[in-house]
């Protein structure tokens, strides 16, 4: 069917309604409610269906986040809409609204309180909410995302008020098609799902990683446009085998231990197919936060069936590329050039080592076997090196190179001497000042990323990469850490974290319609980012722009990606638009208020 033409035809039918007189709206309601087209029904139509759906009240209008305005509803407003007495005499711009609400949440000292204040304004006026996400990006994204979504996942059953995104746990097995009807959008474009077991590096926080899918889904509304009508939040509740949790009396999760093994593969199964059928094959599908085991296999088997992308393991790989790529302006050379030392073989580990050597070879042309011998990696269990190969994971065997056994970052740091140190272990204070200090001996310029969230769990902070190295290193980090001076010059760190690239990288998928994720779609995505640090930002030792300009910056990625997807005749909508990163513009959520009349 074409879904352009049922748009217009929808939309038709409900103004024509309208016009009319309120009962055929009910009408006209459920043909809306059938096809689901609610984006393109003029504003003031859907509103009156939302009244009609309220009884008349609109007492409940103001109720409903996505219509609510608050004090910003205009006299006009308040008499269309029954609203006359429900509101003080006063009405204010979103402007000064704003300005109110960012007071406010700069009163709350402990951010915990702030993540609680900005899920309240979520809940109760989405494009405010909206509003001072995006103008105050900054300062917002730490509450909102990493680190204080990692607090708030680990005390979310405590903080729980209203339930945001859809929770589908074992008990829906058997219902899970059913269970995605219940979401009341018909239309969603993009999923986030975690099963929780595998929070930042906090480890398994079961049902409460619900924090996580609801911030990445925050984001790709406020930096990458994409209408909040259209995300949908996931987790997959499948028990916890955090004992803690398991005896907290405010847990919101089953209450029992993690099931694996072909009940786990069974309900995953089933809800990647129910996924398909309910919204299609163009939704797509972000893993986040599943552990290790899951992750690989995840990606592995629904790559070629679904639209799918695992934040972790891409979307790291994606941000980190960009970053080392903007970082040879500073340093030098080429990526062959350089010899990388990870401390982490997980997801993100391999993930951007992965990712490293396919853009290597895309350089040089080699086999990309051969360039992966200047990537080094250490897991637990010391250096990962070829007498270990039997005993490893599939994901670590590409890495197990020939040399003589080491164990300890420390020694592998001296006896490798990378260039480049990047820290991908979920584990916290592993960057010590020796290892530090001995990068900073045998490099003029040591690039150090300590990538592991949240703040707690970071290898080591911006003060020490800076001290330690004497102000010579390069530093950049999962989770935001604040500018630091040194001898008289300041250093500003770069945040590496996948919030860079999976907003404008979803963006650019769903604008091309594409069928599916590509590695050359990462490398366009990582290649798009890394050209939008300018001078001024390498003066401050930055090697990723302000996330002051992320929507222009996503739009970027997205025309970047969008064309890649095109090239590679991946696109399914077509013909492809001549100006991609105008059409990216052109197509972003505005949080600005509508008029309803
Ligand atoms: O959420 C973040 O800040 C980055 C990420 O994906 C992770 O650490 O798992
Ligand atoms: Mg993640």
């Amino acid at each position: 069917m074409d879904s352009y033409f049922l748009q217009a035809k929808t939309m038709c039918f409900i103004v024509s309604f309208k016009l009319a007189n309120r009962s055929k709206l009910l009408l006209a309601m459920v043909v809306y409610r059938l096809e689901g087209f609610l984006e393109f029904v003029t504003c003031s139509c859907a509103f009156d269906l939302i009244l009609l759906l309220n009884g008349g009240s609109g007492y409940s209008l103001m109720r409903d986040p996505r219509y609510n305005k608050g004090l910003a509803f205009t006299e006009k407003e308040r008499d269309a809409h029954y609203l006359r007495g429900l509101l003080p005499p006063v009405v204010l711009s979103q402007e000064l609204q704003e300005k109110k609400m960012m007071n406010l949440i700069r009163q709350y000292e402990v951010p915990l309180h702030r993540y609680i204040a900005m899920v309240g304004l979520q809940e109760t006026n989405e494009r405010l909410f909206y509003r001072l996400l995006i103008d105050n990006v900054e300062e917002l994204l730490p509450v909102v995302y990493t680190p204080t979504v990692g607090e708030a996942c680990q005390k979310y059953g405590s903080i729980f008020k209203h339930s945001q995104g859809l929770y589908i746990s074992l008990k829906e097995k058997g219902k899970i098609l059913e269970t995605l009807k219940n979401w009341p959008e018909r239309t969603v474009q993009v999923i986030v799902v975690t099963d929780g077991e595998r929070i930042l590096g906090l480890g398994d926080l079961g049902c409460q990683g619900m924090g996580i899918p609801v911030g990445k889904l925050a984001l790709y509304t406020a930096l990458g446009g994409v209408r909040p009508s259209l995300c949908l939040p996931i987790t997959i509740d499948v028990g916890t085998n955090n004992e803690k949790l398991l005896n907290d009396e405010f847990y919101i999760g089953l209450r029992q231990k993690r099931a694996t093994g072909k009940e786990y593969d069974e309900l995953l199964q089933e809800f990647m197919y129910a996924v398909k059928q309910n919204y299609g094959e163009k939704v797509l599908i972000q893993f986040e936060d599943f552990a290790n085991h899951n992750a690989f296999e995840l990606l592995a088997r629904y790559s070629s069936s679904h639209l799918v992308f695992n934040d972790d393991i891409q979307g790291t790989a994606a941000v980190v590329l960009a970053g080392l790529l903007s970082a040879l302006r500073l340093l030098g050379g080429t990526l062959a050039d350089h010899t990388f030392l990870f401390l982490g073989a997980g997801e993100a580990g391999t993930g951007i080592a992965d990712l490293i050597a396919l853009e290597i070879s895309e350089q040089n042309g080699k086999p990309i076997e051969e360039n992966r011998k200047n990537i080094w990696l250490v897991d637990s269990k010391g250096l990962i090196v070829s007498s270990r190969k039997e005993s490893l994971q599939d994901f670590k065997k590409p890495w197990a190179h020939e040399h003589e056994p080491i164990t300890g970052l420390i020694n592998a740091v001296k006896a490798i001497k990378p260039t480049v140190l990047i820290g991908t272990s979920g584990v916290g204070k592993q960057f010590t000042k020796e290892i530090v200090e001995d990068m900073a001996s045998f490099n003029k310029t040591p690039l150090i990323m300590a990538l592991s969230n949240p703040t707690s769990q970071a290898e080591c902070t911006a003060e020490e990469a800076y001290t330690w190295s004497e102000g010579r290193a390069i530093f950049a980090s999962g989770s935001p850490f604040d500018p630091f001076e040194y001898e008289g010059k300041t250093f500003v760190p770069g945040q590496a974290n996948n919030a860079y690239i999976f907003p404008g990288f979803g963006l650019g998928v769903i604008m091309a319609g594409s069928i599916r994720v590509h590695n050359g779609m990462l490398l366009a995505a990582s290649k798009a980012l890394a050209s939008q640090v300018a001078e001024e930002h390498y003066e401050k030792g930055m090697i990723y722009p302000p996330l002051t300009n992320i929507r222009k910056i996503s739009a970027n990625i997205a025309a970047k990606v969008a064309a890649k997807a095109y090239e590679l005749g991946l696109a399914s909508h077509l013909p492809q638009p001549e100006d991609l990163v105008e059409s990216a513009e052109k197509c972003m959520y505005s949080p600005v208020y509508r008029s309803y009349l």
